[in-house]
């Protein structure tokens, strides 16, 4: 318990309401307390500053005798809007409501925390996005264990990873909205400093201590399920279960298995290619259009499954090549059937949330409008599996999706068409499906029969012709006369309410049967409840065929839009090459090529020739040919089709890529250290079966250092690592590499000078570029003339300085024959170059070496 203190002024005690505002608080002390009162959630003290600071609100005071505080409030009718921003700011909020009426004005109602909500276990529909979300936690111990739980399907999933980096990556990949650190990581400074830069979100220790974990694990799973028994990934799967059924207090039945999944069963990448290659969020840091990236382009899903399946797949892309060409059987079968594949997007796009669904089903909380979109959908499933059933390679889908038929039926008899989103307000259940129901309802519809019969029998009885029978809530049902009749109305009329120039009137027959609607109404509403729970019971248990549908649809639904998709753009189906050849005939960027004009471009490579130097100009299109390349290996490794005219590849194991500058100044780095860093990484852990993809290596630092290093690192990666190398660079001394490597090549992208000043061709051809253009890109960025013509010259005296150094001496020294040089030649020759590195004419040379006798 906190000490029940609450930020203000004044010497007067807290009022109750306060008191109780601070007592709940304090139940709660890691939640950001929102406190009912009547139409408004508030905030006091310290955390009304938070929470007008965090929603941009304007702060006010609450004022009592002898006593303020600060306070902020939102709306309770538009709570949602803001507690989802709440959340994704980082937040964890528990909600206090008003649990009982406000039945005199001066006392203190009864508040309760409702709800809690925490940005990685959110299960209420309206507070979710489409995509999944994920709550990690993260253990040591032989390795790092780490537990993955999307509260909102039920996933649940984990991973034993071996160092930090792959840790990080795979973390990456998933993106969670919240972490559990285990406390050696959490109070591990250095660690927690580290991870905090990466990954921005909500940290705790909780769901940590003691035994809570496995004492969750244990009622969650009889027994607990395989996978589990590696200590450091038992503790971080406990860890995410005990948390969020802390929040989920009425327990998390949608989580009904655990997979261990083994992250080398997919591609490997790293949280820069992530980031490189744009595939999810543009790099670009102004720029937050989703149009600009690999997902952006390819994600022509009409489902949300569909929708985080395709994105599951993008992040793990596989490495074996069989299920690949399932996929792209699957795929190109509805590429090839364009009809086909319209009415399956058609009837996809009327698909609801299965998967989502089907955790609110297990989890007790589907809604009646829950239950009718379930069966509309479900109603499209015969369709699907005969529009796929003749289809060779996705009859396997059609096989799979299951027919839940009996529960679409029952929900359809039992529910009205277009039911009300409350379960509670009745109109819910069918005529028909309930005969209890029915009899209340009759009841109640005789009672109104009679009352409507009221109206003409007691015109007829009293003589009174404009006698009506009325309702309204104050008074229930009642008779109205006006003034010039009173003198007609019988002795036994009770009267109810004077107004004008009329009089309402009750008897006691219509008192009775007002009473006997009431509550046969009262009692078909709750009668409707009970037929409702038992009706969302039964469909529980289709619960794991809802599931198992969701699923394949969610495939399917990736198969069309990936179809879409190559046919939308022009795709070509890529081919795999045991003998690891590369061959791509006019490939293109995938994103870039969607904005603006694009020059195909060709690339072959294979273990023969397996590191391409490319240089030319700044602009000239270098990382725009890095980049697509690796995003039509990626594609080919999802199973989809490719933006070439023609791609063979080897399978993949990894791709690498360091491209331009990422300075991480927040987390204290330089430029050139973060290079270096990554350089480190993919040096050690790159493979002959890798694409790395490097531009610019060593820029970052003096011009020597670097080029050595660029240089170091392509011999490493030639010939040590055998990495498929694509290595893009403005040191023109790396052109001399293919002289002296065997599976080195040179390329460069083609640009000319012409009179009006530098032409791009986007092209690359074989060779190296005949010269750097540094300076004309300069100029066309329009930097001023003087310091143009400056830079001008310091490099022509640059370029006389170091005149013949590397170009010739390395052309002399490779044309020297020893077998036919004695050694005073040799002798001679060594002296020659010395003078010509150390920048000395011959004359001085020869004034030099009197000087010094
Ligand atoms: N094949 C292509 N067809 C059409 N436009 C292209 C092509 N390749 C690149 N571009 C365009 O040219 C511009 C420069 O491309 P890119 O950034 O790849 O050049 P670069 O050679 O890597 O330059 P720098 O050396 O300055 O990094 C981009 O705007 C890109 O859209």
């Amino acid at each position: 318990m906190g000490s029940m203190t609450l930020k203000g002024q004044g010497p007067g005690p807290l009022p109750p309401l306060l008191e109780q505002y601070v007592e709940l608080r304090d139940a709660y002390p890691d939640y950001l307390l929102l406190f009912q009162v009547g139409d408004f959630y508030e905030a006091f003290g310290e955390d009304a500053e938070r929470l007008s600071r965090a929603l941009n609100l304007t702060l006010t005071h609450k004022t009592a005798k002898d006593f303020t505080t600060p306070m902020a409030g939102i709306p309770v009718r538009s709570v949602d809007v803001h507690l989802e921003k709440l959340l994704k700011l980082g937040f964890r909020v528990a909600v206090a409501d008003q649990v009982e009426l406000a039945e005199e004005a001066d006392k203190l109602v009864r508040r309760e925390v409702t709800q809690l909500l925490t940005p990685g276990t959110i299960l209420r529909e309206n507070l979710l996005k489409p995509e999944a979300n994920y709550l990690a936690a993260i253990s040591t111990g032989d390795g790092y264990g780490l537990a993955l739980l999307d509260v909102s399907t039920g996933e649940f999933r984990g991973s034993v990873l071996y160092s930090k980096s792959a840790l990080y990556d795979e973390l990456f990949r998933f993106r969670p909205a919240e972490v559990l650190l285990a406390p050696e990581l959490y109070h591990h400074p250095a660690f927690l400093q580290e991870f905090q830069r990466r990954f921005p979100v909500m940290l705790s220790e909780e769901g940590f201590q003691d035994e809570v974990g496995k004492t969750a694990l244990h009622k969650q799973f009889d027994p607990l399920p395989a996978g589990l028994e590696h200590p450091a990934l038992l503790r971080s799967a406990g860890a995410v279960l005990a948390y969020a059924l802390r929040v989920q207090e009425n327990g998390l039945p949608q989580v009904r298995s655990f997979v261990r999944y083994d992250p080398g069963a997919f591609m490997q990448l790293s949280e820069a290619t992530l980031r490189t290659l744009e595939i999810f969020e543009p790099s670009f840091v102004g720029d937050r259009s989703e149009e600009r990236t690999l997902l952006g382009v390819l994600g022509l899903t009409r489902t949300a499954p569909g929708r985080r399946l395709l994105r599951a797949w993008l992040r793990h892309p596989l490495v074996e090549e069989a299920p690949l060409q399932a996929r792209l059987d699957a795929v190109e079968a509805l590429v090839k059937d364009g009809v086909l594949r319209a009415e399956v997007r058609k009837v996809l796009y009327r698909m609801h949330d299965l998967e989502r669904l089907a955790a609110r089903l297990l989890a007790g909380r589907a809604s009646p409008r829950d239950l009718a979109a379930l069966q509309r959908s479900l109603a499209l499933l015969p369709e699907l599996a005969g529009l796929l059933a003749g289809v060779g390679p996705l009859f396997s889908l059609s096989e799979r999706l299951p027919q839940p038929v009996a529960v679409a039926e029952q929900i359809a008899a039992a529910l009205v068409e277009d039911p009300p989103l409350k379960i509670t307000d009745g109109g819910l259940i069918r005529e028909g499906f309930d005969p209890e129901l029915d009899e209340l309802r009759q009841r109640a519809e005789e009672g109104r029969a009679w009352i409507a019969r009221l109206e003409g029998e007691a015109r007829e009885k009293t003589g009174i012709p404009n006698l009506k029978v009325g309702y309204n809530a104050v008074f229930g049902y009642y008779l109205e006369v006006t003034r010039p009749h009173y003198a007609l109305v019988p002795k036994d009329w009770r009267a109810l309410q004077t107004l004008k120039d009329r009089m309402r009137f009750s008897t006691p027959e219509l008192k009775e049967q007002e009473r006997k609607i009431l509550q046969a109404e009262t009692e078909a509403i709750k009668r409707e409840y009970a037929v409702f729970l038992e009706l969302r019971e039964q469909v529980a248990q289709a619960a794991d065929e809802v599931r198992q549908a969701a699923q394949v649809l969610a495939e399917l639904d990736v198969y069309a839009a990936l179809a879409e998709a190559a046919v939308e753009y022009g795709y070509s189906r890529p081919r795999f090459s045991r003998d690891g050849t590369l061959q791509i005939v006019a490939g293109r960027h995938p994103v870039v090529e969607r904005s603006s004009p694009f020059i195909p471009n060709d690339l072959s490579m294979s273990p023969a020739a397996r590191l391409l130097i490319l240089t030319g100009p700044n602009m000239a299109g270098k990382s725009t040919y890095l980049r697509q390349t690796a995003l039509i290996a990626l594609l080919a490794q999802v199973g989809s089709f490719v933006p070439a005219e023609s791609a063979t590849l080897p399978l993949f194991d990894r791709i690498y890529t360091r491209i331009g500058a990422s300075d991480d100044i927040a987390g204290g780095r330089s430029t050139f250290m973060v290079e270096m860093d990554e350089l480190a990484g993919i040096l050690q852990g790159a493979t002959s079966k890798s694409l790395v993809l490097l531009d610019e290596i060593g820029r970052g630092t003096s011009t020597y250092d670097g080029l050595a290093l660029a240089w170091a690192a392509c011999e490493y990666l030639h010939d040590q690592v055998r990495a498929y190398t694509l290595f893009a660079t403005h040191y023109f001394e790396l052109t001399a590499l293919p002289l002296r490597m065997a599976a080195a090549r040179n390329a460069h992208v083609a640009a000319k000078e012409e009179a009006g000043g530098l032409v791009f061709y986007h092209q690359v051809l074989p060779g190296p570029a005949s010269q750097s253009y540094g300076l004309e890109v300069a100029r066309l960025a329009g930097l001023p003339q003087a310091v143009l013509q400056r830079a001008r010259s310091v490099l022509d005296s640059l370029e006389a300085s170091q005149k013949g150094l590397s170009k010739e001496i390395l052309e002399e020294l490779l044309q020297l024959d020893l077998a036919r040089t004695s050694p005073l030649e040799a002798l001679l020759f060594l002296r020659r170059l010395q003078d010509q590195l150390r920048g000395l004419a011959p004359q001085e040379a020869e004034a030099e070496r009197l000087s010094q006798v």
